[in-house]
């Protein structure tokens, strides 16, 4: 009788622990099969730079989908308003590496260990003042993932950029989405249709890459 129960017991050890090996596994593995690291109750912060409101849309949805801190990135000193005066300070600051001061600063960094990274292309490259949040802080160890939107012309350097600011990271894919196209007059544009439409891309790409 005691063997018995006890061969009872051991059963349902066994089955127990098979199903909770079985469940790990599933959860690190994404729609392709592919293994992910799964964030676990980590602190999520989505920083973005945006001038006419497209990174921003993106970031907000991202929030939507996966709940954390919304930071903008915002420089100490304003920013030409004028299209063609912020085209032309972009580019010197490029060309010279300069790393506009900010007055965004994020007291407690350390406490996030998941980043969405949020910038627009500008001259097919990060705006300079993403490069300087990239140097202000220490990523190690964290998961940083980039997103981005553009006039058309895709993400340029701006993923690459992220990649290398961002030492110690694991950086996963990113997602590039088409935004404004301030050169035509065409400011904010992911809204109405198209924000439902970027929203559905954001939440497949999130899945891809193991983040919901
Ligand atoms: C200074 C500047 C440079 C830009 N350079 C590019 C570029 O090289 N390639 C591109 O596809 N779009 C370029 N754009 C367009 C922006 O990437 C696009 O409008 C983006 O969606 C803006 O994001 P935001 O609304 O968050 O500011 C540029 C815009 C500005 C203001």
């Amino acid at each position: 009788m005691r063997k018995k129960y006890r061969f009872v017991l051991l059963s349902i050890m066994i089955v127990v622990v098979t199903g909770g090996l079985f469940w790990i596994n599933r959860a690190q593995v994404n729609t392709d099969g592919k293994k992910v690291t799964k964030v676990e109750n980590g602190k999520t912060l989505i920083v973005y730079y945006s001038r006419t409101g497209n990174t921003k849309e993106v970031a907000k949805l991202i929030q939507a989908q996966v709940s954390g801190e919304l930071v903008a990135i915002e420089t100490l000193d304003d920013r030409p308003a004028n299209y063609a005066q912020e085209v032309k300070q972009n580019e010197q600051e490029q060309e010279k590496s300069l790393l506009p001061k900010l007055k965004t600063q994020i007291s407690d960094f350390d406490s996030y260990n998941r980043i969405f990274i949020g910038a627009p292309t500008w001259n097919m490259a990060l705006p300079q003042a993403v490069v300087t949040f990239l140097d202000q802080y220490n990523f190690s160890g964290k998961t940083v993932i980039p997103f981005n939107t553009n006039g058309g012309y895709g993400e340029g350097a701006t993923f690459s950029q992220i990649k290398k600011g961002a030492k110690g990271a694991k950086v996963l894919e990113g997602l590039s989405l088409k935004g404004g196209e301030e050169t035509n007059g065409i400011l904010l544009a992911i809204k109405g249709d198209k924000k439902v439409e970027v929203s559905k891309e954001i939440d497949k790409w999130l899945t891809k890459i193991g983040q919901k």
